[in-house]
């Protein structure tokens, strides 16, 4: 098992609510502390949902001061991959959709909450939001996860050192 997936199976016993819940591991875009070009993103669990409070950086520009909508959308598809901590499986995005409903600013603070709306055999479709902190609704996701085993993941190399400009 390619060493970057870590310890996968402590990763999905359950998590009590209120907890903050493991990156995926230390390199993932999305998540991962030791990706310099990462978002950082720092998850809880909230009952069913996952939530995050999150600010984009010069990193995620897509026009001046604006988030680029793939960053907002990696944002997204990573807050799903939390839900798979409640869930107790891992699964992988199928399809996402991502509705942009007003410009996401660079070093404003979004909340974002994501949960399960129908877990059916391996389906799971989940829905997100990014909002303005305690206001409006910035953009909305909704996606399909297909369930796999953790031998999905065991494809890649592990990350060699390279040059990150
Ligand atoms: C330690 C940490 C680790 C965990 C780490 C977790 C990290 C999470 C990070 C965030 C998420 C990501 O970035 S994930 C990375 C991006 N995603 C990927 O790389 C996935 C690439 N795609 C694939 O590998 C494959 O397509 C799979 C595994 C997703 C599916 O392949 P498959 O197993 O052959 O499944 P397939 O036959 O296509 O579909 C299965 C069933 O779903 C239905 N289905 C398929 N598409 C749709 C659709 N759009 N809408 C409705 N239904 C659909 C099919 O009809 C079928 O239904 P029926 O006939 O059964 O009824």
């Amino acid at each position: 098992m390619n060493s970057i997936l870590g310890n996968w199976a402590e990763k999905f016993r359950p998590h009590p609510d209120g907890t903050q819940l493991p990156p995926h591991h230390g390199h993932c875009l999305g998540c991962g502390p030791d990706n310099p070009h990462g978002h950082h993103l720092v998850v809880q669990r909230r009952g069913e949902e996952v939530h995050a409070v999150h600010r984009f950086s010069e990193r995620h520009m897509g026009a001046p001061g604006i988030a680029h909508g793939g960053a907002v959308a990696t944002v997204l598809d990573d807050l799903f991959g939390f839900l798979l901590y409640l869930t107790g499986t891992p699964a992988v995005t199928r399809q996402l959709e991502v509705r942009y409903d007003a410009p996401v600013i660079l070093g404003t603070s979004y909340e974002l909450a994501a949960r399960v709306v129908r877990d059916d055999g391996r389906k799971l479709f989940v829905e997100a939001e990014m909002s303005e902190v305690g206001g409006t609704t910035v953009a909305t996701a909704s996606a399909l996860f297909l369930k796999v085993d953790i031998a999905h993941f065991d494809r890649g190399a592990p990350p060699a050192p390279v040059d990150l400009d």
